[in-house]
């Protein structure tokens, strides 16, 4: 699914609206059937009251409809209608006309010297404020709007957007003059702004509702930003073939683990193994192969001469990925040691976590001798060291298509909404994964399953999104067996394997 610019959300509407064809305030009451279904899907019992605020944009003409939806569905619906613009959207004047007051269902109108109404605490907000159409902070008396709402103390229900945060950029935003939302429903297509970060203080918890745009936009309209979904990844699977022997799905090499952090080793070899890699030989420091052994039975080990850390590696020869870097540590010697691999490994796809990149943070001239095409698997702070600092989130984004250009790397930028940054100036973000897989080892799952993609012939870009795409599956179906806060590593792990028959149930449909 592809990630739009404001502008071409606009576009897409128009195409479907000429297109399909579709009268617009038909679209729109296709809209905000959608977000009624969802509602009521968070709220099944019509005991529950709503507010809706509504601008005078088509975001408030959507609100309208849904007023109008909602109290025929049963639910007690109050209607402040905002009256700061002169001009109503021919479509939302439309949806005026059509809300006829009842017992359930009332209407306000508020011009900007109007007392705001107290509202219950008990009541939910729908916010339809503003959505798409907003380009700079709002004005005074609008943001006094959201002050007040965002202090009501009632859950908010943002649609599209949370009002006043505008669709990419909020580097110049007002932050008071944000909706805080607990919940916003976006109509098609994720904006860019929902994905990142530094606004999740205002997105609360993202869904995405389908209303019917033109397919035909939606794939000829051109877009280097994608959101990763279960169809996408499905159709990157590759099917294990009747004949296949072990040699066929790879043999991946896992340098990994210190005398300290054995952990990391065994997370990521269970990982690698899981994801299907054929053989995988793990090197460690010696005296550890019995606890390696004993935690992951279908490893071979490969043992360092050092009982400490990593300062020498076997040929590499017969190894069809690489992966480096889990509980490696930074020792002077590992340092060479992995400058010497970086040098022998030219042309071998590799992945490359934690130490393996604090290393090439703290010495940069490494860089310049990566393969073509290595995987980076940095969390913020990992990646901060590499390129350097930023602003905001935009920037951010930035320093992701320039790093990843400048070293024809593969950036693997984790957090919520992981972001994929090819080397060619495209970004993929994740839609799957929670809160609950920020526990130590999580990355190292990560490492593990790229590399057993790696090593079974999947391309550097195949690898690394369909590698976050089952890591963030696999932990949500671990939290939802065993909630966030018990979710551990090991249960990512645990949940591979049912990740993957998720994705090939969707495949065969
Ligand atoms: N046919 C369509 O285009 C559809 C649009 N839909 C809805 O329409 C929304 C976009 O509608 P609009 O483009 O009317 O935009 P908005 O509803 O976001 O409203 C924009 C209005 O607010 C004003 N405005 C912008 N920034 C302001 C600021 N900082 N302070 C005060 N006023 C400001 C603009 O001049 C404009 O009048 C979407 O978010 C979605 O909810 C849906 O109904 C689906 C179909
Ligand atoms: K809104």
């Amino acid at each position: 699914m592809k990630i739009f610019p404001a502008e071409l959300v606009k576009a897409i509407d128009q195409y479907t609206i000429a297109n399909e064809p579709i009268a617009s305030i038909d679209l729109m009451e296709r809209a905000s059937m959608a977000v009624t279904s969802k509602v009521m899907e968070l709220y099944p019992e019509s005991n529950q009251e709503f507010s809706i605020f509504a601008g005078s944009g088509n975001n408030g003409g959507d609100g309208l409809a849904i007023a109008r939806m909602l109290s025929q569905q049963g639910y007690r619906t109050q209607i402040y209608f905002i009256q700061t613009t002169p001009s109503t959207t021919s479509d939302t004047a439309i949806n005026l006309g059509r809300i006829v007051p009842s017992e359930n269902l009332t209407i306000e109108t508020l011009k900007p010297e109007a007392v705001i109404p107290y509202v219950t605490p008990e009541t939910v907000i729908i916010d339809t404020l503003f959505g798409s159409g907003v380009n700079r902070p709002l004005d005074a008396f609008n943001k006094h709007m959201v002050e007040y709402i965002n202090d009501s103390g009632c859950t908010i229900i943002s649609v599209d957007l949370p009002s006043g945060l505008m669709a990419e950029d909020n580097s110049t935003n007002d932050p008071d003059a944000i909706i805080r939302a607990d919940y916003t429903i976006t109509l098609e297509l994720p904006k860019l702004a929902l994905l990142l970060p530094e606004n999740e203080q205002y997105v609360g918890e993202l869904s995405i509702v389908p209303i019917g745009l033109h397919p035909k936009a939606l794939e000829g309209f051109p877009s280097n930003m994608h959101f990763i979904t279960n169809e996408m990844a499905s159709k990157m699977l590759y099917k294990r073939r009747k004949f296949a022997h072990k040699g066929t799905f790879g043999h991946c090499y896992l340098i990994a683990g210190s005398q300290k952090m054995l952990g990391a080793a065994i997370l990521s070899s269970k990982a690698c193994m899981k994801t299907g890699a054929g053989l995988l030989t793990t090197h460690i420091p010696a005296g550890l192969q019995t606890a390696l052994n004993i935690a992951v039975p279908e490893v071979m080990i490969d043992q360092d001469s050092n009982t400490e850390c990593f300062t020498q590696y076997s040929s590499i020869t017969n190894y069809d990925a690489i992966g480096v870097g889990p509980g490696l540590g930074t020792n002077t010697t590992t340092i060479a040691t992995l400058a010497q691999l970086l040098t022998d490994a030219r042309r071998m796809p590799m992945v490359i976590d934690a130490d393996g990149l604090n290393i090439l943070a703290y010495n940069k001239e490494l860089l310049k001798t990566l393969p073509k095409f290595a995987i980076l698997t940095p969390h913020p702070k990992e990646f901060e060291r590499l390129a350097g600092s930023w602003n905001n989130d935009i920037e951010k984004i930035e320093r992701l298509y320039q790093f990843a250009k400048e070293h024809s790397a593969y950036i693997v930028l984790k957090g919520a909404h992981t972001i994929v940054a090819s080397p060619d100036g495209r970004l993929w973000f994740a839609s799957v994964g929670n809160p609950g897989m920020a526990t130590a080892g999580s990355g190292d799952v990560l490492t593990g399953i790229i590399l057993s993609l790696l090593g079974q012939g999947y391309s550097p870009e195949e690898a690394s999104i369909l590698g976050v795409h089952l890591h963030g599956l696999a932990g949500d179906i671990a939290a939802k067996e065993e909630s966030q806060e018990a979710l551990i590593a090991s249960s990512i792990v645990d949940s591979i394997g049912r990740a993957f028959k998720f994705l090939w149930e969707i495949r065969n449909l």
